[in-house]
């Protein structure tokens, strides 16, 4: 059985208990309640240096990082490689859009609304980081043209993590009804990932904990 330290409201950690009902993976779930310091206890320190929920305890190997514990179940626990393909170009088209997720998508929220939530001295919100949202729903948009998913025509793992960023969008009231390409993908991926409606309800956990200053 696979140990999962996480929490539901944090995003990285819910696009990790979506894959895992897609890949009928069960996990042995354990919170770690980041307000209560648990992330910084010597037992979970020793797993993670880092004292980063998620954290993935397979054996005696212990995996930090959202994505790389993404890809990690999907090579060791994937049935076929329909989730992330073989094929090296398809295979890049699925490690690009996991690599705008971290560096470009989320960033924009972090960079916009990480000042305004999570600092000891909450900040006011910067327009020009605002323009950095817009910027990357502008670019994802524009990657979605044609697509039906994330990295093709078939839902892959790159879906999982882009889901938990725009429904994090979502719930902190960004409107991206703009960006039509990005609503369609949304609409169509959300009902196809097992695990949605859990990932909802970090959504709104996430809400009713943090979002109220906003
Ligand atoms: N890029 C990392 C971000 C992980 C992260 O920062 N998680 C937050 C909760 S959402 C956390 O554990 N914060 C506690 C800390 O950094 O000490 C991932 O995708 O796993």
């Amino acid at each position: 059985m696979l140990d999962f330290y996480y929490m539901l409201y944090s995003a990285p950690c819910r696009s990790i208990l979506m894959l895992a009902q897609a890949l009928g993976i069960e996990l042995n779930k354990k919170q770690v309640d980041l307000d209560a310091g648990d992330h910084l206890k010597p037992d979970f320190l020793k797993l993670n240096p880092q004292h980063t929920i998620p954290t993935l305890v397979d054996g005696d190997f212990a995996l930090w990082e959202s994505r790389a514990i993404l890809l990690y179940l999907v090579e060791a626990y994937g049935k076929d490689d329909a989730l992330y393909p073989k094929d090296p170009k398809q295979r890049a088209v699925v490690n690009h859009r996991l690599f705008f997720d971290l560096g470009t998508l989320y960033q924009s929220y972090v960079y916009y609304y990480y000042p305004q939530l999570f600092e000891d001295v909450k900040k006011p919100a910067d327009p020009e980081n605002f323009k950095k949202i817009e910027a990357a729903f502008a670019a994802f948009n524009t990657l979605l043209e044609g697509l039906k998913y994330a990295a093709g025509d078939k839902l892959t793992v790159a879906d999982f993590p882009l889901l938990t960023t725009v429904s994090t969008f979502e719930v902190t009231g960004y409107d991206f009804s703009k960006y039509s390409n990005v609503t369609k993908w949304y609409e169509t991926a959300k009902k196809e990932v097992p695990g949605w409606e859990e990932n909802w309800e970090g959504c709104l956990y996430y809400k009713k904990l943090y979002l109220s200053e906003l």
